[in-house]
């Protein structure tokens, strides 16, 4: 068992009925009464038949010994890694089997941070410096970052943000072809040389081929289809496995010239080399004063650079945890724990279905709503400062708050159990260390203080309170946990406790019927 795709079941929003049955224009009291009285009825008749055939679902998977969790929440919110945990946690050889694959992501990853640094530091009226053409320039005409950012800025024409264009532009090219393999791992080779160039930097990649179903880098961000077969291209190594004939040692993808490992560990060193630019004062200094926290972007690691780019590298748990790749459509998770049906010897299918986050996938979500056990929202309470990926007029937390809201009104998800990860609290930690005020950016909080404990406790409050005043179901018991997905030892515990308090309701639930 395994990840597979499901595919949407759509549900049409008009009704071509609904103008045929209009009341006639000319009805009486007495027949508006009856009418009212008829229709009323016909409502508790139907209510009936739903709750039956809500009863009769569950009783099935009851028996089937089948339990469904949806994860919902917005885009970057922790969906995933939470899936990640539960099997890491049930299904620990198999996830120990995938890290390798996700070596290729996490390349991705880090050049994607060598690219955010890069456009965090263009100047705002600067020439196309991605364009290929920009590195023939005579690179002391070109004002750096540096002179026209700084106070000095009359006294300093310095050439180094070129430099470290030029010099970490195999990267910008490795990007593609990486794109290209995870996208396409069933094609032998690379993608011919000429597909590659015209680049297109910073905010969207130019891809060497035409836009696919398989995969979309929509803000240089790449996503991948469930379908897709991505872990295959990085599943092995190199295919080329073998032990040596002399040494007995293991071969692997670091003795093939082609691996990606060699471009990376060429961009390293050397004064305009990727360590050089995350260790940079000045670079430092120009992203601060941007207020560009490279800290707290998804897939961060530039601060394993070294060890990420060692020739045998393989991702450890972490690493993987820390990994980001955009879902989009759903996909579906399951495996097998023992015990915890009505009979204790019984062994229990789990189904848990991580959605697409983003704004442009959310109309996949309803369709899962009626036939679920539990939800886990997540809402990365550490994003009261940032505003979404797809529209940044949004502040992140405001949207959570709104998907909270519909999510425990919706009356289709009534009796479902929900449970809430107040996520990235590790993020909201330090944020709040460094200073950042949440009363400047949330102005209700007012004059309370800036620290995690208060912080934490007044989201708990907020969350709660909008879940009591907004469900339909006042009996529900809503189970709220500060999370940090990313923390193995941490999550495996909370995990544990939401999988028996979900088996628990479970067998209440059926224990009703
Ligand atoms: N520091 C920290 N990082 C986290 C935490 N939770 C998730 N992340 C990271 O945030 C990024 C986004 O997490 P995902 O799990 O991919 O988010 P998602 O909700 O699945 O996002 P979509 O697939 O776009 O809907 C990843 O790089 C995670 O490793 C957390 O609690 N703390
Ligand atoms: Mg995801």
């Amino acid at each position: 068992m395994g990840p597979r795709s499901t595919h949407g079941r759509s549900r049409s929003l008009s009704d071509p009925l609904s103008r045929a049955l209009l009341p006639p224009e000319d009805e009486s009291p007495y027949e508006r009464d009856s009418r009212l009285q008829r229709e009323e009825r016909a409502k508790r008749i139907n209510d009936a038949i739903d709750e039956q055939i809500k009863r009769d679902k569950a009783e099935l998977r009851r028996q089937k010994n089948i339990i469904k969790v949806l994860l919902l929440g917005q885009s970057e919110s922790g969906k995933s890694t939470t899936l990640k945990q539960f099997q890491l946690l049930h299904t620990p050889s198999a996830f120990h089997q995938e890290r390798i694959a996700w070596r290729a992501v996490i390349y991705l990853n880090l050049i994607r941070s060598v690219r955010r640094i890069l456009d965090a530091l263009v100047p705002p009226d600067y020439p196309s410096v991605y364009h290929p053409d920009a590195y023939t320039h005579d690179t002391d005409d070109i004002d750096s970052f540096l002179h026209i950012d700084g106070p000095s800025a009359s006294s300093s024409r310095s050439p180094r943000f070129d430099r470290y264009v030029k010099r970490l532009q195999p990267l910008l090219i490795l990007e593609q072809r990486l794109i290209h393999q995870l996208a396409f791992p069933d094609e032998e080779d690379d993608p011919p040389a000429a597909d590659l160039s015209p680049l297109s930097f910073p905010s969207h990649i130019g891809l060497p081929v035409p836009a696919s179903q398989t995969y979309h880098t929509k803000g240089g961000e790449l996503a991948l289809r469930p379908t897709s077969n991505w872990k295959k291209s990085f599943s092995f190594l190199s295919g080329n496995e073998s032990k040596s004939a002399h040494t007995g040692e293991l071969r692997g993808w670091w003795e093939d010239p082609r691996d990606p490992v060699h471009v990376l560990r060429k961009c390293v060193d050397g004064e305009y080399g990727m360590r050089a630019l995350w260790r940079d004062p000045e670079v430092r200094s120009t992203l601060e004063r941007r207020r560009v926290r490279m800290e707290e972007s998804a897939g961060f690691y530039l601060n394993d650079i070294d060890r990420i780019t060692a020739l045998r590298y393989i991702p450890t748990d972490d690493d993987v945890l820390r990994a980001r790749l955009k879902t989009i459509g759903v996909v579906e998770h399951s495996f097998l724990v023992k015990g915890g049906g009505s009979n204790s010897k019984d062994s229990v299918e789990w189904r848990i279905y991580d959605v697409g986050g983003a704004r442009q996938q959310r109309q996949a979500w309803a369709p899962y709503f009626d036939d679920m056990n539990a939800i886990i929202f997540l809402a990365p309470i550490s994003a009261f400062d940032q505003t979404l990926a797809e529209d940044p007029r949004v502040n992140r937390l405001e949207d959570s708050m709104l998907l909270w809201r519909s999510v425990v009104s919706n009356k289709l998800l009534a009796s479902t159990n929900i449970i809430l990860f107040l996520n990235k609290c590790d993020l909201l930690k330090v944020k709040l260390e460094a200073g950042v005020s949440l009363a400047y950016h949330m102005p209700s909080y007012r004059d309370r203080p800036n620290d995690y404990d208060s912080v934490s406790k007044y989201f708990r409050n907020k969350f709660h309170a909008l879940h009591y005043s907004h469900t339909p179901n006042r009996r529900r018991e809503l189970y709220i946990h500060l999370t940090s997905v990313t923390d193995k030892t941490k999550t495996s515990i909370i995990i544990s406790s939401v999988r028996d308090l979900i088996l628990k309701q479970n067998l209440q639930y059926s224990r009703l019927l």
